[in-house]
């Protein structure tokens, strides 16, 4: 099997999280040695597959090879509980693994996400009051949007008001220490640290991740206190109380309850807020982008304008009907995928794409590498929205897209988006179950049995919350972050292990869209110097309202 040359410690220092950019180092590698190579990490073997049928044949349908929990899902494990080593996230595909997978299900329906949508509202609300009282300062984006989602969940997932927005204005209003101030015990600060000092210090930091827990525990003490759930609670937090073993017929354990509802958190929130994040951010630095993005917002009666300095409120019935919108924020989803990949373990000799596979070979189906491969995408390095309006232009075009499950090796159409656009009257007749036998190459929430179960909520979350703000705000960089290409070049793996995200942080200048005069590049935490620019200087080349 082809793979880059490796010294004595195989790739080790590729794979170094600490450092930027190692994400790109395989997507590079992909594209020079195929769909399907191979790594070393010291003694432990690995394939990295971006290959999408092979991806399919891994995690599409079949369960028959599980997480591989010894080197990556153990950090999952060792931040949700100091000794149960279960959870829906890392488990094996076991029976407790299909009790909670479904029963934990409905917390996630339209149904029941329809109900939580006020609170997504008034959390980005929220955030967006906080973000006016800044008048311009510039501030973290991605923590605005990791304090959103994390009351998000919190209100939505456990009826519990965790107040991270509220901290993030007691913050920007200096009524609390600014978010790494020591000593400061806020939500704010713990999702700085969950996003900074944890991320970085993952297995050193006994101390973050005691605290994580500590919290989770408290948690869940909180919601046991308000007793029995009722029967059609379908929170996350009422739908695991009332799950029983059906052998039997007792409760979780207060430790795997524990668990379970550190593991949403881990996998729910840097993931949501960094996609609200990159979104916006490559939204505003396209700015032909943007300004379709400000013409659809205005079409709908969203955007704030002269004319329109009340805009009505986005409703549930708009989610899907902003298309241009949602179609910028999957291209930001193929182009810097939140979560970049998903690993199994080979327990036995296999064959994949006409390779003998040997037992103990970890297999990295690597998102981030099949999302920007020039054998599956046109132009992949291109932000292009449109793209996505082609009926059809998640899957790929396969020989025998019914081989999907039996490890042949993938013939990908050289223009992949040219081959699927000529498909697309086809596609259009496809049922549900045709669709079953096509090769999908967007799968930032992965496929098959183990994909994510809380995508519902994530895409609820993100498609509100870009809207909103991009209809009130708008956002340029704070000139440190060195424009676009600075940003790009800093973009590193964050507290998961393949969660992507800008190393330095997006601090941008907000500006309400009415309301701001002036912008203050200024981050108060760290002193920066202040610059003062009226708002009329930045109409030029800075997305305004269409009006
Ligand atoms: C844009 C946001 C999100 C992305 C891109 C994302 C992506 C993913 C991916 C790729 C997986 C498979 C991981 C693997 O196989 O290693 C996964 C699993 C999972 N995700 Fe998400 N996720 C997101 C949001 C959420 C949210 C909001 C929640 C919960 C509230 C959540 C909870 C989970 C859980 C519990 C699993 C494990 C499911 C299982 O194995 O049965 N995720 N997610």
């Amino acid at each position: 099997m082809p793979g880059p040359p490796g010294g004595l410690m195989g790739h080790l220092k590729h794979f170094n999280t600490l450092a930027v950019g190692h994400h790109k180092t395989v997507c590079q590698w992909a594209r020079v040695y195929g769909g399907v190579f191979r790594v070393r990490l010291t003694n432990v073997n690995m394939v990295i597959v971006s290959d999408p049928l092979l991806v399919h044949s891994i995690i599409g349908r079949s369960t028959e090879l599980e997480k591989s929990t010894s080197v990556f899902y153990d950090q999952f494990n060792v931040l949700a509980h100091e000794e149960e080593k279960s959870n829906l996230f890392t488990s094996k595909t076991d029976d407790w693994w299909r009790l909670i997978r479904k029963g934990l299900s409905p917390a996630f329906s339209a149904n029941n996400l329809r109900k939580g949508f006020p609170e997504v509202q008034a959390v980005t609300n929220h955030v967006m009051s906080a973000m006016r009282k800044a008048r311009g300062a510039p501030l973290p984006l991605e923590k605005a949007a990791l304090c959103v989602t994390l009351d998000v969940i919190g209100r939505v997932g456990f009826q519990k008001d965790f107040g991270a927005t509220a901290s993030f204005e007691a913050v920007i209003e200096g009524k609390a220490p600014p978010p790494s101030g020591a000593g400061s015990s806020s939500w704010m600060d713990w999702a700085n640290r969950v996003s900074e000092e944890l991320g970085l210090k993952l297995n050193a930091s006994g101390v973050a991740h005691s605290d994580f827990r500590m919290r989770m525990r408290a948690l869940l003490e909180e919601v046991k206190a308000r007793g029995d759930p009722k029967a059609d609670d379908q929170s996350i937090a009422g739908l695991l109380l009332k799950l029983r073993d059906p052998k039997t017929g007792k409760k979780l354990s207060d430790d795997r309850l524990a668990a379970e509802f550190a593991v949403v958190y881990q996998g729910g929130t840097e993931t949501t807020s960094l996609t609200t994040t990159w979104a916006i951010f490559m939204i505003t630095q396209h700015p032909e982008v943007e300004r379709k993005v400000l013409a659809e917002l205005d079409a709908h009666g969203l955007l704030v304008t002269p004319a329109r300095p009340n805009p009505r409120s986005l409703e549930w019935d708009d989610l899907g009907k902003l298309t241009y919108t949602n179609n910028c924020i999957k291209e930001s989803m193929r182009m810097l995928p939140a979560l970049t990949g998903t690993n199994r373990m080979a327990d036995q000799d296999i064959m994949l794409g006409g390779y003998l596979i040997p037992r103990n070979t970890m297999i990295w189906c690597n998102l981030n590498a099949l999302f920007s491969s020039p054998d599956v995408w046109h132009e992949p390095d291109k932000y292009i929205p449109e793209r996505w309006e082609t009926s059809g232009a998640e899957y790929v075009q396969t020989t025998d897209g019914k081989a999907a499950t039996t490890g042949v090796s993938v013939q990908v159409n050289a223009t992949g988006d040219v081959h699927a656009a000529s498909e697309a009257a086809e596609l259009l007749q496809d049922t549900e179950k045709e669709n079953e036998h096509r090769v999908k190459r967007f799968i930032p929430f992965s496929i098959g049995p183990r994909d994510c179960i809380g995508q519902n909520l994530a895409r609820v979350n993100y498609q509100t919350t870009v809207p909103m703000l991009l209809s009130q705000f708008s956002f340029k960089l704070a000139e440190e972050m060195g424009g676009y290409q600075g940003i790009r070049d800093a973009e590193t793996i964050g507290v998961m292990p393949f969660t992507v995200r800008p190393a330095h942080g997006l601090k941008r200048l907000w500006l309400p869209r009415l309301e701001c005069t002036g912008m203050l590049a200024l981050r108060p935490a760290k002193g920066f110097q202040m610059h003062c620019t009226p708002r009329s200087q930045l109409a030029e080349g800075q997305a305004v309202a269409p009006s």
